[in-house]
């Protein structure tokens, strides 16, 4: 039997890089197995995972996102992939809109592409509240506000946990400890803490304002940017003063631009999105 074709866009948001697949055009019957099999940088198409561009649920939306990490684990919200999915939907002509609202498993995100000529030159993400203490997420082990003492591998991390929709544990170093993403991501992810797994951040602040991240993405492992963890890096920063409430975030592949507005207490996420290429490849 012929394999059915799904035509693709690979693009990536400071070096994240995912498979995009308009879902109005493609059905896919098992995202989680294509995540899986595409993501495979060997095997595959190569990428963090796989995001679907579908039909919104509520009238209030115009488009949604579902991303699919490169294990298959689905999350609830992506940085990212909502910019590239601005860029996406603009460029190819599928709205006119410079504002897009987009709904995702953690709410509707507002996104404003900023452009020149025909062209998304970037896009800002309104990405709602954070939040420091959601059930199923995180399991503080001490009384601090938002943030313990964890274990692994020997070693404890100090950490401030932050939801952006999706988990994130934040931990402040030194530029060596930058370095601890290779040997103690995996381990705390799958830290007893976090009952739905987490993304970790190490982060470092090199002047005022500017912060170093390297990310251990859940699901995906190390990634070259993640925007949701820039975002909960900004605002653990914020929270415990190391940086004001505008910071820059300095990522392996990028950097995005992170505000957390004092009137409306959302986080707004500015960055880059690029294409890569389009491609065609059969459903798993
Ligand atoms: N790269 C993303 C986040 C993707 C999901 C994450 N790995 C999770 O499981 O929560 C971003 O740019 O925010």
């Amino acid at each position: 039997m012929t394999p059915t074709m799904i035509r693709f866009t690979k693009m990536h948001g400071a070096g994240n890089d995912y498979i995009y697949v308009n879902t109005l055009l493609y059905n896919i019957p098992s995202p989680v197995e294509a995540a899986i099999k595409w993501s495979s940088r060997h095997k595959g198409i190569g990428s963090d995972g796989l995001v679907l561009i579908g039909r919104p649920v509520s009238a209030d939306a115009d488009f949604s996102m579902r991303i699919f990490n490169a294990d298959g684990s689905e999350a609830m919200m992506c940085g990212n992939a909502s910019r590239c999915i601005g860029k996406y939907l603009y460029e190819k002509g599928m709205t006119s809109s410079r504002t897009i609202r987009l709904e995702t498993l953690s709410g509707i995100k507002t996104l404003n592409l900023h452009v020149c000529g025909q062209k998304v030159d970037s896009v800002t993400v309104d990405m709602l509240e954070p939040r420091f203490d959601v059930a199923g997420q995180f399991v503080p082990r001490t009384d601090a506000e938002a943030g313990g003492m964890l274990e692994a591998g020997g070693k404890l991390f100090k950490g401030t946990f932050v939801s952006m929709g999706n988990p994130h544990f934040v931990i402040f170093t030194d530029a060596e400890g930058l370095a601890d993403v290779e040997t103690y991501g995996r381990l705390l992810e799958h830290h007893e803490a976090f009952p739905a797994r987490c993304n970790i951040e190490f982060a470092h602040l090199v002047e005022k304002d500017t912060l170093r991240t390297r990310v251990w993405e859940r699901g995906s492992g190390i990634t070259m940017a993640c925007g949701t963890g820039a975002c909960a890096t900004a605002v653990a920063a914020a929270k415990l003063g190391v940086a004001g409430c505008s910071s820059k975030v300095v990522m392996d592949g990028g950097t995005l631009e992170i505000e957390w507005r004092e009137t409306d207490n959302h986080v707004y996420l500015t960055g880059g999105a690029e294409f890569v290429f389009d491609g065609e490849i059969p459903l798993p």
